[in-house]
């Protein structure tokens, strides 16, 4: 399980990015966090898998708080930023056996689940190549098996199906409900509604820093009206969209 407690984030006097946020990740759930741009998801995040440090609040997750057990919780964590920063001069194996030795992956284990993943996400052709040649999607499927290589119970994603092709995406999401309803935790970032409303059991919206709603696509319709995710996701943001001019462009 991940709590986060009163978890807040300020850059410097006047940027409060995340405000005193309490949330729970229950195991096997899949749980996305939506928010507009800005709204402190990746700042979140940062805090989640130990990358930034809270200015106040605590990040516990399976009951260990990740300020006082870094490495301990960071071995049960599957992380993927918005943005992977990967070596780029070595090859995509070389990069995913550092990362196995990194994790301390025993060789046979690495091997199978290694020659899965690369499989599932066709990078058989390209494994062998220098991650310079690999283009953005292959880039993001190769960070996805890195982070996914050592078999953590704790997957957190940063925006993980932004440029991936259909068929990587839907493998991913596949992905995600196996490694749920296998008891384990998926938290991920999104700015695509249908994939939330596919495949969330639980959501929270974050606006301005602060959690503007947490439960079930359900309760948030109960609540406001049986209405798309899109519509009731601009309205609890207090999105201006629907007051935009577009005759513009007529
Ligand atoms: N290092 C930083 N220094 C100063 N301000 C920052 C820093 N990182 C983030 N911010 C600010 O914190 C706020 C939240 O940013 P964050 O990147 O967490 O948003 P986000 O929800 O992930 O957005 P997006 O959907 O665009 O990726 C923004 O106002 C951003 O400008």
């Amino acid at each position: 399980m991940i709590e986060l407690i009163n978890l807040t984030k300020r850059f410097g006097e006047d940027i409060v990015a995340v405000n005193n946020v309490n949330l729970q990740v229950k195991e096997g759930k899949i749980f996305g966090f939506l928010g507009p741009n800005g709204a402190g998801k990746t700042t979140t995040i940062n805090m989640m898998v130990g990358l930034s440090i809270p200015t106040s609040g605590k990040v516990i997750i399976d009951g260990l708080d990740i300020e006082k057990y870094p490495v301990q919780v960071k071995k049960n964590i599957g992380f993927v930023p918005d943005e992977p920063l990967i070596f780029e001069k070595i090859t995509g194996i070389v990069y995913l056996n550092f990362i196995c030795d990194v994790f301390e992956v025993p060789l046979e284990d690495r091997k199978r689940r290694g020659s899965w993943l690369i499989k599932m996400f066709k990078l058989e052709k390209a494994i062998n190549d220098p991650i310079l040649t690999y283009s953005h999607g292959m880039k993001q499927k190769l960070a996805l098996i890195a982070a996914l290589i050592h078999e953590p119970k704790n997957w957190i994603l940063d925006e993980p199906i932004v440029g991936l092709d259909p068929e990587s995406a839907f493998i991913l999401k596949n992905l995600m409900k196996k490694h749920a309803s296998n008891g384990n935790t998926v938290f991920f970032s999104t700015h695509i509604m249908e994939i939330a409303e596919k495949i969330c059991d639980e959501i929270a919206i974050i606006d301005k820093g602060s959690i503007v709603f947490q439960g079930t696509i359900e309760e948030l319709r109960q609540l406001r009206g049986n209405k798309s995710l899109e519509q009731l996701f601009l309205e609890v943001t207090k999105s201006e969209s629907k007051k935009v001019d577009f005759s513009y462009l007529d």
